[in-house]
């Protein structure tokens, strides 16, 4: 059974100001050490929180690399749960789950033309290894069972209510193009049917 371990309090966002809660967790099988971060104890009201599953994407997140969208999804859900409160579960399930160097592997075969799933699979992984059973763990300890997501997979949404979470809304990300990851973007809409618009 997932607890909450440790429930500390921080400031986030590009200034550093805006207050939230950081916690971590015991009992997750994989071993891997996922945290949430929560936004005015969105847990803890009584309408559904806007959650967000961001997987990790160290490229992205850290260092705003031009190949994907990432650290934008990350920045965008921070100003907004800032406003108007949430969960956000980290995972740390990099590269869609392969891992940070069989990424960069990935990296230098979407580097020759292959997209980013052609890459994966050339690599000998499936499009996507991620299990978010974890965070169906997260958001039970949490007491979280109806939530409003934030996401443009539908994939996610499906995985998320095939392990009994109700979603009652599900509200997109924008779509953060830029010089770089315009492949990257569109082989999400058309291949991972990811739901978004291109202005
Ligand atoms: N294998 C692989 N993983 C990638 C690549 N680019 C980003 N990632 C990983 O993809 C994950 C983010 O997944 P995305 O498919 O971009 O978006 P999503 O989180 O499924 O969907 P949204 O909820 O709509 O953002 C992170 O774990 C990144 O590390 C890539 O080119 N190859
Ligand atoms: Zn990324």
């Amino acid at each position: 059974m997932v607890k909450v371990r440790a429930r500390v309090p921080f400031k986030v966002g590009k200034r550093s100001d805006i207050p939230a809660e950081l916690l971590s967790f015991r009992g997750l099988e994989s071993g891997k050490e996922h945290v949430a971060v929560i936004f005015q104890n969105a847990d803890q009201r009584s309408i559904p929180p806007l959650v967000r599953m961001h997987s990790e994407c160290l490229t992205g997140d850290v260092f705003h690399s031009s190949r994907c969208d990432c650290g934008e999804q990350l920045d965008e859900t921070i100003e907004k749960m800032g406003e108007q409160g949430g969960v956000l579960l980290y995972l740390r399930q990099e590269g869609r789950g392969i891992g940070l160097y069989n990424k960069i592997d990935a990296y230098e075969l979407q580097s020759q033309g292959m997209n980013t799933y052609e890459a994966n699979n050339h690599l000998g992984f499936g499009d996507d290894l991620r299990d978010f059973s974890e965070a169906a763990h997260m958001l039970a300890a949490l007491g979280l069972k109806e939530i409003r997501l934030i996401t443009n997979n539908p994939k996610k949404i499906r995985e998320l209510e095939a392990l009994g979470i109700v979603i009652t809304e599900v509200v997109g990300t924008k779509a953060h193009l830029k010089d770089g990851n315009e492949n990257y973007l569109k082989t999400k809409a058309a291949h991972g049917k990811h739901r978004f618009h291109f202005d």
